[in-house]
């Protein structure tokens, strides 16, 4: 359930630029807890330099934020420990098998080996992966390597989790069944920021904002962003913001 009255993430006119370029220009938002979140823009847009900033992986050039009430500038360290990140391009490690993984990044999120071995448990029969125990990583499917760093992502029960294109890739079933442990995630009070090109993703968010050349041009609820567009899908609300991009070939 949406808690209206927290915010998990606020951010007040962040900038980040490298040397005169603006890659984030400027933007002000906020999450409540337990929302769904969707982070959309054309290629380019500033969305990842702007998760990276909420992270505590990029400092800020301008402006303020705040995740899960620690300052994104000053508090990194406490802003890391309650968060969890999933992207595209790092998430699990191939060499390792399923279970170890799963050690590794609770280790590091600082679980006891009690609660890993429980949790383990539950986890892989929850996403019926028990037989694959033992599986090296690289051997599974990409959707299910997707579902496993998910789970892994939220496995020390992050206040808000941040996820940069987790579906890329892979079909409209599998980012279905993806979606569902979004939603159970949500249901445990855990907040969701997430980014896509994919435009049936952005239906399933509570609210969805549209990042055009560093800035936040249309911020909402997918069914009042298609009213106030007068579009049928957000397809078609994404391309009318997008098509004047100067960043992407949208
Ligand atoms: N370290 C950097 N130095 C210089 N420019 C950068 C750096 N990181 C990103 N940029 C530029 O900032 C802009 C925003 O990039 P960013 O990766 O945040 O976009 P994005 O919206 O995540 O795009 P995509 O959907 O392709 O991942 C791009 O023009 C990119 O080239």
């Amino acid at each position: 359930m949406i808690d209206q009255s927290i915010n998990v993430i606020q951010v007040d006119n962040l900038v980040k630029r490298f040397g005169h370029f603006t890659a984030v220009d400027h933007i002000t938002f906020d999450v409540k807890q337990g929302e769904i979140f969707g982070f959309l823009g054309a290629n380019g847009a500033g969305k990842t330099t702007a998760m990276r900033m909420l992270c505590g992986l990029s400092k800020p050039t301008e402006g303020h934020g705040r995740v899960a009430g620690f300052d994104i500038d000053r508090e990194v360290e406490k802003v890391k420990a309650s968060i969890g990140y999933m992207s595209q391009k790092f998430s699990l490690y191939n060499d390792l098998k399923v279970w170890e993984n799963i050690r590794l990044f609770a280790g590091i999120y600082g679980m006891r080996d009690k609660e890993i071995a429980q949790k383990t448990d539950a986890l892989l029969q929850r996403l019926n992966f028990t037989s694959e125990r033992n599986t090296l990583v690289k051997e599974l499917p990409l959707g299910w390597k997707q579902k496993l760093a998910f789970s892994v992502s939220i496995f020390h029960q992050p206040k808000v989790v941040f996820l940069d294109e987790p579906t890329g890739g892979v079909d409209p079933v599998t980012r279905r069944q993806f979606w569902e442990l979004i939603y159970e995630a949500t249901s445990e009070g855990i907040t969701v920021f997430v980014t896509t090109h994919y435009m049936d993703e952005a239906e399933y968010c509570n609210r969805v904002s549209i990042m055009v050349d560093g800035q936040i041009k249309a911020l909402d609820t997918p069914g009042n962003l298609k009213r106030q567009f007068e579009a049928d899908t957000m397809d078609s609300v994404f391309h009318r913001l997008a098509r004047n991009a100067t960043r992407s070939d949208n």
